[in-house]
């Protein structure tokens, strides 16, 4: 039994091993080119320059001081290795409320220029030449459904070294818009699944420090995960310290008072 149960952790280890080979050495990542990486799945490197990261890395400390204390929320009955805040409402394994914990805070509003910055990002991720699948909007009418685009919420994940997420889908919006997925720090593999089921097929990439990924149409609700996090990673220049940001922006439809456009 004891060997057995040690064979499935070698298999498990050799596993993500082998996942982390192919994101770093795999033919698809090599070139860090702005890539469809499934139909709705775009991927753009670099999309941030350091300075950007860093006054964002800047906001990311305001948060962490602000109503709502960075907290690992229990799933399952086990506290996540992430540390997360909340913008616009607050999250929890029950999803999207207007108030936290049994103080019942309220989120700080999620400010306007992490709209207009989740515009752009859709602006350029899902220009046909880069994301020929989905939507295909020539680029008059991609401009003005980027710009009617109206995120309201967004959940803020610091990754310490080590930490990790399990494969989940993004599903406590009503709205199937996209979301802009922005990271900050040391490189994560990140796990792009189906949306059929939490196992393959899946796409592994890496995101690393200033890296875009959008998902929408087809895949907005895929499972996905970040499987590892490669310590020591981070640009020094990025601002942050070990480990890894990562701000999802979503569109629930339901939070007031956010800043918009
Ligand atoms: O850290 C990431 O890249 C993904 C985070 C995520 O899936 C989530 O916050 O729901
Ligand atoms: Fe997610």
């Amino acid at each position: 039994m004891a060997s057995i149960r040690w064979r499935a952790r070698a298999l498990t280890a050799w596993g993500e091993e082998a996942a982390v080979e192919e994101a770093l050495f795999g033919d698809g990542d090599l070139e860090r080119r702005p890539r469809e990486v499934l139909p709705g799945v775009v991927h753009v490197p670099a999309w941030l320059s350091l300075r950007q990261q860093r006054w964002i890395v800047d906001r990311f400390g305001e948060w962490g001081r602000g109503p709502i204390a960075p907290h690992s929320p229990l799933v399952g009955g086990h506290p996540m290795s992430v540390r997360m805040v909340s913008l616009g409402l607050a999250w929890g394994p029950g999803g999207w409320g207007e108030r936290f914990g049994a103080e019942g805070v309220a989120p700080l509003p999620l400010p306007g220029w992490l709209v207009r910055l989740s515009r752009d990002a859709l602006r350029r991720a899902f220009d046909r030449r880069i994301a020929p699948t989905w939507p295909g909007l020539e680029a008059e009418r991609l401009e003005a459904w980027a710009g009617a685009y109206a995120p309201d919420v967004a959940l803020v994940n610091y990754y310490p070294p080590g930490a990790r997420m399990g494969m989940h889908q993004d599903r406590d919006e009503s709205s199937s818009d996209p979301v802009v997925s922005l990271s900050i720090g040391d490189t994560a593999l990140f796990r792009a699944g189906n949306t059929q089921t939490r196992s393959r097929p899946y796409t592994d990439l890496r995101l690393a420090s200033g890296d875009l990924i959008v998902f929408g149409g087809p895949s907005r609700y895929m499972f996905h995960g970040v499987p590892k996090i490669l310590a020591d990673s981070a640009p020094p220049e990025c601002g942050v310290r070990g480990g890894r940001v990562n701000i999802t922006v979503r569109c629930t439809g339901r939070a007031t008072g956010g800043g918009n456009g």
